[in-house]
């Protein structure tokens, strides 16, 4: 099966075509005769497949909130050829059979590659190590390990945790925040001027803070790799900006951050209406802390955009606020936020947002075949962009099992029109 793509915009640059061949790039900018399918992308922008660091899929255990192949479609749907998934499910995936079974139902689904993430510890307990390098040989490889929805709060198991998986170039990502400084169970938003006036019970954003700053020197005094999972403060990128600064001189460790499109673009505020649809951890943060994280994407500070896809069934999110799970779904708006928030401000370009989208968060998990420049002999994983089509969200149709879609009504630019796996169409918009 072949595909020639005609006049596409590769990142941004002059038009040009790229045909497809087994699943691979055989040519670009050479004039093709003909091919089974011909694609008119004039006016489109193709960029590498994106690449989703951070994404929940509920299987196994809530399969009635997201499966893997329904969190695949949606994946799709948004551009991303392959995902990262989250260990938090039941049972956690903490064993190598765990993290083959998810592996192996993305296969079966055959819509976007997904890689599980390890847990870090044991069913998420916070203190005894997971298999991590079971997890790491089986045919799943898994490389990310991580508690996400927990944080690895006592640092001697982070310290343990960082020092086994240097030995094979793994990295913890982490859901940085201190459970004294910010209760599970209680704290449902930012702490500020507003919970106050709502009388909603708020974390400051220093529980996320003082675990990103013990965790930068957790992972230069063990030489390996720690990732910040959904920064969400302005402390947070001060500190991040030392830490990589430390890092680079030093060239024996690293620190790495992604950043969420509802961190990128919603603020605390919405919390006024007081819809669960808006709870989400960590919590939406004033404008402030808006305007620091695109400025962190925009310089590098901040690696990579990942979505913390989060859906929930209508059970669990309508409740009360207090009461209501945290978490939003990202899969499918994620390349149109980023392309409202940071394209049309002029704070990245196209090439950029491959760079934060596709090229690094792939390169952080080690992927293979994924985040690879559009050039000839690579695996044909692309997504087509327009970047003129201005559109209003309806939670309605999407490819998620679940609807709590904070971007529901909301008038976006930027949008995906087909996403390409190895040469095949997995989404037509
Ligand atoms: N982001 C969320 O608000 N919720 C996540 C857990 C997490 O990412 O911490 C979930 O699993 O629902
Ligand atoms: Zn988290
Ligand atoms: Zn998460």
């Amino acid at each position: 099966m072949s595909l020639l793509i005609k006049g596409a915009s590769v990142l941004g640059a002059e038009p040009t075509d790229v045909y497809v061949d087994g699943g691979v790039i055989r040519s670009i900018g050479e004039s093709v005769a003909s091919a089974d399918e011909v694609v008119d992308a004039s006016g489109l922008v193709l960029l590498p497949g994106l690449v989703d660091l951070h994404t929940h899929l509920r299987q196994p255990g809530r399969e009635d909130a997201e499966t893997v192949a329904s969190g695949a479609a949606a994946a799709a749907a948004g551009g991303y050829t392959a995902v990262l998934a989250m260990a938090n499910t039941s049972p956690v995936t903490d064993t190598a059979e765990a993290a083959v079974s998810v592996w192996e139902l993305g296969r079966e689904a055959g819509l976007a590659d997904v890689f599980p993430v390890g847990a870090v510890t044991k069913g998420l307990g916070g203190e005894e190590l997971a298999e991590l390098a079971l997890m790491n040989r089986s045919r799943a490889r898994v490389t990310v390990f991580s508690d996400d929805g927990k944080c690895v709060s006592d640092p001697r198991v982070m310290r343990r945790a960082l020092e086994y998986v240097k030995a094979f170039g793994g990295v913890i990502s982490q859901h940085s925040q201190d459970p004294s400084l910010a209760p599970y169970g209680s704290a449902c938003c930012h702490e500020g001027e507003l919970s106050g006036r709502l009388g909603l019970p708020g974390w400051p954003g220093v529980a996320e803070e003082v675990i990103v700053a013990r965790d930068v020197m957790l992972a230069r005094h063990t030489g390996s790799r720690v990732h910040v999972a959904h920064a969400s403060t302005a402390g947070t990128v001060e500190v991040l900006r030392w830490a990589k600064a430390q890092a680079e001189k030093d060239g024996s460790w690293a620190v790495t951050a992604e950043v969420t499109p509802h961190h990128l673009l919603l603020t605390t505020d919405l919390l006024a209406g007081y819809d669960p649809t808006f709870k989400v951890n960590p919590p939406l943060r004033p404008a402030e802390d808006v305007e620091a994280l695109r400025a962190a994407l925009a310089d590098g500070t901040i690696d990579a955009v990942a979505t913390d896809h989060a859906p929930h069934a209508r059970q669990d999110k309508e409740h009360a606020f207090v009461d209501a799970a945290f978490g939003m779904l990202g899969l499918e708006e994620a390349l149109s936020v980023v392309s409202t928030v940071m394209v049309s401000s002029g704070l990245l370009d196209w090439a950029g947002v491959a760079r934060v989208m596709s090229t690094t968060p792939a390169r952080i998990a080690g992927l293979e075949g994924h985040g690879r420049p559009i050039a000839v002999g690579e695996p044909a994983n692309l997504a087509l962009v327009d970047p003129a089509a201005t559109y209003v969200v309806d939670r309605d149709r999407s490819l998620s099992l679940s609807r709590n879609n904070p971007w529901h009504d909301r008038k976006l630019t930027g949008r995906v029109v087909s996403t390409y796996l190895r040469g095949k169409q997995t989404y037509a918009g």
